[in-house]
């Protein structure tokens, strides 16, 4: 299992947002999380890498406890810096790109193994093969303003794959994307997923959920509300509050 989190619980001044959530992620398959808005998806990702501190919970990545390290016999809560070592193993892919203005697309691919001490050389070539592999080979030289929105999210993506992640994070990534530029940003999530990369997908696009994901998971208020193959979730749900948003999407 590459993500096994159990019982996740958080709040923000006092609205509880998260009301104990289980989530499991088997190495390599795709699990898709949908639900209403404010619902707690992008809370639930952002706990998955310590973007936020869980108030209670354990989130086990390759069955490592993130947020904290072995102490002897028992565990202790990992400071900032060291925080950022353990997320380089989890790759996050955002709403909005994030990418460096001043950098260009291939500075902005390498920028983070060059910080974790890969020699340039090596970085670099890594670097050119992934922009190829999210369809941008030629483009490198590029600065984030001369690209679309779609061709941004498809750098963000290789920067996120340039530190070798275990699992990969995408929330909502195609959301903030004009229509015509989403198919070629799933078109490269369905690469990653065909190639055997395990990730977490919080997506309004259930038709991407239905080809790609071997889970999907309804949250509703806090909760896992039910999670299934996607041709149950997404056709025959159990719950009616399921059934409901499911159609309105469609
Ligand atoms: N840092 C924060 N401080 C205070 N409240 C927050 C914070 N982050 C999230 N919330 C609240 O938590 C609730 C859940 O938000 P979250 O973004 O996790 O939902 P979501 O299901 O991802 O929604 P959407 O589909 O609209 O992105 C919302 O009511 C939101 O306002």
């Amino acid at each position: 299992m590459t993500l096994q989190a159990t019982g996740v619980r958080k709040s923000f001044a006092g609205q509880e947002v998260l009301r104990g959530v289980d989530l499991s992620v088997p190495r390599g398959t795709v699990t898709c999380v949908i639900g209403p808005s404010g619902s707690g998806k992008s809370t639930f990702l952002r706990c998955v890498n310590r973007l936020e501190r869980p108030d209670a919970g354990r989130i086990l990545v390759d069955g490592s406890p993130i947020g904290y390290e072995r102490y002897g016999r028992g565990l202790r809560e990992l400071r900032h810096r060291d925080l950022a070592r353990q997320r380089r193993h989890i790759g996050m892919v955002f709403q909005r790109f994030h990418l460096f203005p001043h950098l260009t697309a291939l500075a902005n691919v390498v920028e983070g193994p060059l910080g974790a001490g890969r020699p340039r050389a090596e970085a670099t070539e890594e670097a050119m093969a992934l922009l190829d592999r999210v369809g941008l080979a030629g483009r490198q030289g590029a600065y984030p303003a001369q690209l679309s929105g779609g061709q941004q999210q498809r750098v963000a993506i290789a920067r996120a794959l340039a530190m070798r992640p275990k699992l990969m994070l995408f929330d909502e990534p195609t959301s903030a994307l004009d229509p015509e530029l989403v198919g070629e940003v799933l078109d490269v999530m369905r690469g990653l997923a065909a190639d055997g990369m395990t990730m977490l997908v919080v997506t309004h696009e259930l038709g991407f959920a239905r080809e790609a994901a071997d889970e999907v998971v309804f949250f509703d208020d806090g909760r896992v509300l039910e999670s299934g193959p996607p041709a149950r979730i997404l056709t025959a749900p159990d719950h009616p509050r399921t059934r409901d948003f499911v159609t309105r999407v469609l």
